[in-house]
């Protein structure tokens, strides 16, 4: 059950996009006719669970568009920060205050334009349950190796019970503000929500999501999810 006045959802976009390079950040590259950025704020917004949400931009962001509905709904901006978690952080505290301080918010990366609803769905089901929260991920079916300076096998790590974590991540906004500001003020670079929560003694539960989320973070993904959008 949603809290009152509903689900928001936060998405850091202010990012440099240094390990996509080129020149124009990677959230505003064409992907199915739209820039990146819009596939993620449309799957969001499109879900019937999810009243609104805050994007974070880089202070130096001059293609944002400059939309504030989408599907009806409220689709904010605020500045995003040096890490993603700072970004995070402030688009947690732009939510506006009518909305419950209690309820889950949803943290969906800008560069993973492929969510479907379906995922929406499995996780908020998940989250809405679970006390300390819940994360989309994929489970490793690969052999992980570990490589030394030279690049050569070190070692085979094992991978049971390991998951990549992916996004949306679903916890309530108060817990995750608290604990994404204990990381900011212990000077721990968290790389994702669950691990701040994490920080702090919660136990996020792992929602097996879509292998095809992908974070579209060098050119070789951006040509996997312009062919996946154009499905
Ligand atoms: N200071 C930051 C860093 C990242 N992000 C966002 O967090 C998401 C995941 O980050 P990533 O894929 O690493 O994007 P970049 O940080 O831009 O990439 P890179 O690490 O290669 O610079 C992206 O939507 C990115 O825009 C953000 O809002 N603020
Ligand atoms: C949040 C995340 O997408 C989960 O896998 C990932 O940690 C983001 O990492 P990035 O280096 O900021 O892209």
């Amino acid at each position: 059950m949603a809290a009152a006045n509903g689900i928001w959802a936060v998405i850091p976009a202010a990012g440099r996009g240094t390990r996509f390079g080129g020149d124009i950040p990677k959230q505003y590259l064409e992907v199915a006719g739209r820039p990146l950025i819009a596939h993620a704020l449309d799957a969001l917004l499109a879900h019937p669970a999810i009243a609104g949400a805050v994007v974070a931009l880089a202070a130096d962001d001059a293609r944002w568009p400059g939309w504030t509905l989408l599907h009806g709904k409220p689709l904010l901006r605020c500045q995003g920060g040096g890490e993603r978690a700072d970004s995070v952080l402030a688009a947690l505290r732009a939510i506006p205050a009518h909305v419950d301080g209690g309820g889950l918010v949803l943290v969906h990366d800008a560069a993973r334009p492929n969510l479907r609803g379906g995922d929406i769905d499995r996780l908020v089901a998940a989250a809405a349950q679970h006390g300390d929260g819940a994360l989309l991920a994929a489970p490793v079916r690969d052999t992980l190796k570990r490589a030394d300076e030279q690049g050569r096998v070190a070692g085979t790590e094992p991978r049971e019970r390991l998951w990549r974590a992916l996004t949306p991540q679903a916890f309530r906004r108060d817990a995750l503000v608290a604990a994404l500001e204990s990381a900011r003020a212990a000077g721990v670079v968290v790389t994702d929500e669950a691990m701040a929560m994490e920080r702090v003694g919660a136990k996020p539960l792992l929602v097996e999501g879509r292998e095809d989320n992908l974070k579209v973070t060098t050119p070789a993904d951006l040509a996997l999810a312009r062919y996946l959008l154009s499905q």
